[in-house]
């Protein structure tokens, strides 16, 4: 049977079935019906997180804590059964989709803990007689927008924190993965929260998503995905003088040096530019390797591509899965063309695959001879495509690293102290890994970039503070 799911306004499940959401492994399977709501209803559910936020930002911080310990709980007890619905949404691999649900355990399970954790400061006032308190309290009513590309760890990295600090919630899931979003609420409205607190409303981002832009009684609103979107919840957020923290793309780039261990570079490069499709904003896409290493690196990444297994995200043999919607393969199509038409070599895939299941399937491609001021390595592409880019020496890698628009995460592959501890420092992205891939992120510890690829305090851990609280300074005369 196929499941309706309805959205979650005010302790209620409301809406009719409107919408289809399929699988991109097989494009004869539906995942699910789903409501897609309106204007109005993001109106209601911003009126019911408005009116739920008193009390719950005055709820016992054990409250709170027990209903993130029990999502937690839950998420992990059904991590298989959630991870393959995610898989069979998305097409991310099982493997990958699992995963992906065991790190949302893992971020309600830290929340839980910051609960507990949230402190203030008592200074001394520069005027005798006065105590300065410097405490931390909820921002208000928080609209959280998320993307299509991890449709349920970004959720719990934006839901937990706002959750765990005191604000109350509207949800604007991408349309493409309501299953993991729905889920997510579900959960946590069994779990116990107050009505009103959690509001649900899946549907599309121009209608549901621009009401929650256009509203006055959003006090924060933080986002993830393209630059595009990112730059009207900019606008918007300023027009209504409301917080607001923006993820968008990146142009991540992963340098290998000569003196490279080859192995781990070919790792790191076919985990960070091809895993989960290359649909992260943390993918390798600009490989920049140094002449001594590069043929060798090429070769070994024909190898290793020729032998990835591309298919039914179910298969528990997939290594890729498909590309989430028709409109991203053209998206990534569009510039597999464009990448040729600038003179790059196409030297791996970059064709359409025909499989069991009819779904969208590419074969992961690899340019080679690409230089940085082309399209393909200025522009994110958001597939399974990646770019060599041949540089001399370890100098002119770092200047074209850098040489980005945008700034998320950046990579290095060498055995040089020297040369690693110079990139850490002078990398011009908000996370930089060392013989990692530049994807694949801890979930405890601070999450964001530079430039054009975020905005506003930084994600995760406990710099999530920064953003879904706000300051308050008291002063107190005591004689
Ligand atoms: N940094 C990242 O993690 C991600 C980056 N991207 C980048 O974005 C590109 C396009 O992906 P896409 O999913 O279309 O990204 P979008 O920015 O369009 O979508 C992200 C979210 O914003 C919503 N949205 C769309 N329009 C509005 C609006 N006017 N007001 C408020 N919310 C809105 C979307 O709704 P709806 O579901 O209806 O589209 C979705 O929930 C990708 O190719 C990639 O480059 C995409 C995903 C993640
Ligand atoms: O690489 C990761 O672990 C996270 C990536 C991500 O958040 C994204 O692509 O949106």
């Amino acid at each position: 049977m196929i499941p309706f799911r309805k959205n979650l306004i005010d302790g209620e499940w409301v809406g009719d079935a409107d919408s289809r959401n399929i699988n991109p492994s097989n494009l004869d399977d539906v995942v699910g019906e789903y409501a897609s709501g309106d204007a109005e209803q993001a109106r209601q559910a911003i009126a019911a997180a408005k009116a739920a936020f008193p009390a719950w930002s005055r709820s016992g911080l054990l409250a709170r804590h027990a209903v993130l310990r029990k999502a937690s709980d839950e998420i992990t007890a059904r991590k298989d059964e959630i991870g393959r619905a995610l898989a069979r949404e998305e097409g991310k691999t099982l493997v990958e989709g699992i995963g992906e649900t065991v790190r949302a355990a893992q971020i309600f399970d830290f929340f839980a803990g910051e609960t507990l954790r949230l402190s203030g400061q008592l200074v001394p006032s520069v005027r005798p007689g006065v105590g300065v308190e410097i405490t931390r309290e909820a921002v208000g009513v928080v609209g959280i927008i998320t993307p299509w590309n991890f449709p349920i760890a970004i959720p719990a990295w934006k839901i937990a924190p706002a959750l765990a600090y005191g604000n109350t919630i509207v949800f604007k899931p991408a349309e493409l993965v309501p299953e993991s979003a729905w889920t997510i609420v579900d959960i946590l409205h069994r779990a116990g929260l107050p009505k009103g607190v959690l509001n649900l409303v899946m549907g599309k981002g121009s209608v549901v998503g621009q009401a929650m832009l256009d509203s006055p009684d959003l006090n924060a609103i933080t986002f993830t995905g393209s630059v595009g979107t990112g730059k009207r919840v900019a606008a918007a957020s300023v027009e209504h003088m409301r917080k607001y923290q923006l993820e968008m793309g990146g142009k991540n780039p992963l340098v290998v040096l000569d003196d490279a261990d080859l192995a781990i570079a070919v790792d790191c490069a076919i985990n960070g530019a091809y895993f989960s499709t290359g649909q992260r904003c943390t993918a390798s896409s600009r490989l920049v390797v140094t002449d001594g290493i590069h043929d060798r690196f090429v070769d070994a990444m024909k190898d290793r591509l020729a032998k990835l297994v591309v298919g039914d995200a179910l298969d528990a043999k997939t290594q890729i899965g498909p590309v989430v919607d028709q409109s991203q393969l053209k998206q990534d199509e569009d510039y597999i063309a464009i990448g040729r038409q600038e003179g790059a070599d196409l030297a791996f895939g970059g064709e359409r695959l025909d499989r069991e299941t009819r779904g969208f399937y590419l074969q992961p491609a690899l340019f080679t001879q690409a230089t940085n001021a082309m399209r393909i390595s200025r522009e994110e592409i958001f597939g399974p495509v990646a770019n060599v880019i041949r540089v001399k020496d370890y100098d002119e890698a770092l200047a074209v690293a850098n040489d980005t628009p945008f700034g998320l995460t950046s990579g290095i592959c060498t055995s040089s102290l020297k040369h690693a501890t110079h990139f850490k420092r002078n990398s011009e992205a908000g996370m930089v890994m060392v013989n990692l891939p530049t994807a694949g992120v801890d979930f405890h510890v601070p999450f964001g970039g530079r430039k054009g690829s975020s905005y506003g305090p930084r994600e995760q851990g406990r710099y999530a503070a920064e953003f879904y609280t706000t300051v308050k300074t008291a002063y107190t005369f005591a004689g």
